[in-house]
């Protein structure tokens, strides 16, 4: 799906956050949104999610302005179509690593969901075998990747990511790239907040956030998706 902002502007607390940013973010394509801390990267993921609302400015999923959607319309669209990996990562601490990724409670022990497809996932993201444990009991990275787990068993039409390396080691931020690379490449909409060089490079366009919608790098419109 198309994700874009045209020309939104958002103040928090009487400081202009984003200042007429607009951005286009297309299926099967990672797009980065670049900058130094502070510039307003997270706000504009979240505007984009619509996490937070804008002050002027539209946003578009596939041509439709959903800028003044209503609780029950943004609901819809993230349990339909979107995922989300934020830096507070979501995860429901007293809840067991199977619960996180499929959202559905185990009956009698017996856990619930595509058992199949949540192995495969837990497999991906280095956390196989773990499905019973609490997931207040994983590390800061092991519940970033916990996180990812949950977006690609969800396979969402668009992901919002926010500083997804930011926790990892060097093997695990690669996993976490290729696995991304693999979601865009199956016609997915990926939106990453990142300071991550690796991460930068491995994305098919770059915003920088706050200048003049600087577009650093961009992939032939021609072949997107
Ligand atoms: N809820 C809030 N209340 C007050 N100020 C806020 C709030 N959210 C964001 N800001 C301010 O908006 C600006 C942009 O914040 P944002 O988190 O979007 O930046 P960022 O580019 O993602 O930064 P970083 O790279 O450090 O994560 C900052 O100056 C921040 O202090």
């Amino acid at each position: 799906m198309k994700v874009e902002a045209q020309e939104i502007s958002l103040s928090i607390g009487g400081k202009k956050v984003l200042n007429r940013e607009s951005i286009c973010c297309l299926p099967g394509k990672m797009s980065a949104l670049v900058g130094p801390s502070g510039c307003g990267k997270t706000t504009l993921l979240n505007c984009l999610g619509l996490l937070l609302p804008v002050d002027e400015g539209s946003i578009f999923i596939d041509g439709n302005n959903v800028t003044k959607f209503n609780a029950a319309s943004r609901r819809k669209f993230w349990r339909d179509y979107a995922a989300f990996i934020l830096q507070d990562y979501g995860i429901m601490d007293e809840e067991t690593v199977a619960f996180n990724v499929t959202m559905e409670s185990s009956v009698f022990g017996r856990i619930k969901g595509n058992r199949e497809r949540l192995t495969q996932v837990l497999k991906q993201t280095g956390l196989q075998g773990r499905e019973e444990e609490l997931a207040g009991h994983l590390s800061g990275g092991e519940k970033q990747r916990l996180a990812l787990a949950r977006a690609i068993y969800k396979d969402a039409k668009i992901l919002f990511v926010d500083e997804p390396t930011a926790s990892l080691d060097v093997d695990n931020r690669k996993m976490v790239i290729d696995l991304f690379t693999e979601f865009a490449s199956r016609g997915r909409t990926v939106i990453v907040s990142t300071h991550d060089q690796e991460m930068i490079e491995a994305c098919d366009v770059l915003h920088e956030v706050g200048k003049n919608n600087a577009i650093i790098k961009q992939v032939s419109i021609n072949n997107s998706v």
